[in-house]
């Protein structure tokens, strides 16, 4: 069912980026010496439709399994798996893109059930897989999407029920860890519990010592933090203050992927963790208003940290725009959005920077719809709730009494990987 979704999101934008003038890509001129391009198609048996290639000048068309494929001649070379162009053993190219003739053109051509046989000019022989090139084809990745997710307003994720994974399982077996993984990759938020309340526990989620199941990201907070409303730090996250829904660390030129939330001690009231998907407010500005969308996409801020306080000294800044997506078929993967953080604008001209507005007050407007709102309250010692900060907005209800969370950033990569590792698509 997301699937769909998801694909419906990315088309409608595609057609809307692809008409953008900003947007198109200029060719090269092509100084390839003339070739006869053969304008028939040819099919790989009279009684089989499965199959048609036809070449052109600079490139081969190729039909299969109903979809329809340009490869461009020297990419065509490029990715030949030969035992001499590829290392199998390592999956890493040995061929020196360098060395091929940019105006490379196969001698011959030829296609079977299965494969495409190409012999260029020195005599070499490339052999692709017809799904292969599906699979690898532009077209064919154009179509798919990388992180497939269920986007959610309150009442999707709760009946959704979604369950949360016992710590010990999570840390223990294979089972706990990929369920753990694939709630995380398709909601963008986790809960583990039966987390001991003491710090060490906390830091057993994520430190790679013993269970190693992923490595904390060292930042000027530390690798694993412990906060409470002292004002240690010259953040409003170290007060008592309520803090509206944000993604943090949008001043890193890579913010940082995972956030974990471990709560150890709260006397006092207030202090509910808010979670929205940012993701899924982002999908309504697409529906309700794609030109917004799209500037969302295109223009870049700055955000900042300036801190000046006893024994911190930081000024950090990240730039990119609020909603960052795949060129190639439109998909989200990041939002960075927070507005105690965001810095001076002064990378956009004054008429975009009013259109930009309207859009930041668009999307702003569906963030804050109650009905997207998940209000949690993270009692001490009991789940460690992990959000993915490049999709999820968390924030926090003002509190009395002393409260102190620990946690830390994970590194996405590392997360990710372990996901491929156990089977999932991340
Ligand atoms: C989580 N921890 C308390 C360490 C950091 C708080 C960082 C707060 C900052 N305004 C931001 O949003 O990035
Ligand atoms: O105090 C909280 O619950 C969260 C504060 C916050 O936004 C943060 O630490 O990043
Ligand atoms: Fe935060």
């Amino acid at each position: 069912m997301w699937c769909h979704r998801l694909t419906h999101l990315f088309s409608s934008t595609q057609c809307l980026l692809n008409r953008g003038s900003g947007h198109q890509i200029s060719w090269q001129p092509c100084y390839r010496k003339s070739f006869p391009a053969v304008s028939r198609w040819h099919h790989m048996a009279p009684a089989s439709l499965n199959c048609a290639w036809q070449l052109h000048g600079d490139h081969l068309e190729l039909r299969y399994a109903e979809t329809l494929m340009r490869f461009d001649y020297v990419w065509l070379r490029d990715h030949c798996r030969s035992a001499s162009c590829y290392n199998s053993k390592t999956n890493q190219r040995s061929l020196d893109t360098a060395s091929v003739d940019l105006c490379i053109k196969p001698k011959t051509i030829r296609v079977d059930e299965t494969t495409l046989f190409l012999t260029w000019p020195d005599g070499h022989v490339t052999r692709y897989g017809l799904e292969w090139l599906v699979k690898n084809s532009y077209e064919g990745q154009k179509q798919q999407v990388m992180h497939p997710r269920i986007l959610w307003n309150a009442e999707i994720y709760q009946q959704a029920q979604v369950p949360s994974v016992d710590c010990q399982n999570f840390l223990e077996t294979k089972e706990g860890l990929k369920e753990f993984l694939q709630n995380f990759l398709l909601y963008g938020i986790a809960f583990v519990e039966n987390v001991p309340p003491h710090q060490r526990g906390h830091g057993n989620l994520s430190r790679e010592d013993q269970s190693c199941l992923f490595s904390s990201r060292e930042t000027i907070y530390g690798r694993m933090w412990y906060f409470t409303s002292d004002f240690s730090r010259g953040d409003t996250a170290y007060t008592k203050l309520a803090l509206d829904r944000h993604t943090d660390t949008t001043y890193f030129q890579e913010p940082c992927g995972i956030q974990v939330f471990h709560c150890l001690k709260h006397e006092g009231t207030g202090g509910r963790t808010l979670l929205v998907d940012g993701f899924y407010a982002a999908e309504q500005v697409l529906q309700r208003a794609p030109e917004e969308f799209e500037l969302l996409t295109k223009v870049p801020l700055k955000h900042e940290y300036i801190e000046n306080v006893v024994g911190c000294h930081n000024h950090m800044i990240g730039v990119g725009p609020i909603l960052n997506i795949y060129p190639w078929n439109n998909e989200l993967y990041l939002i960075r959005y927070n507005n105690y953080d965001r810095a001076v604008i002064n990378t956009v001209p004054y008429d975009v920077v009013h259109r930009w507005y309207a859009a930041h007050r668009t999307l702003t407007t569906e963030l804050r719809r109650p009905e997207n709102e998940l209000w949690v309250k993270l009692k001490p010692g009991k789940v460690a709730l992990f959000v993915d900060n490049w999709r999820i907005l968390h924030g926090r209800e003002s509190f009395t009494g002393y409260r102190q969370l620990c946690g830390c950033y994970l590194t996405r990569d590392d997360m990710l990987n372990t996901a491929r590792f156990l089977g999932l698509q991340a």
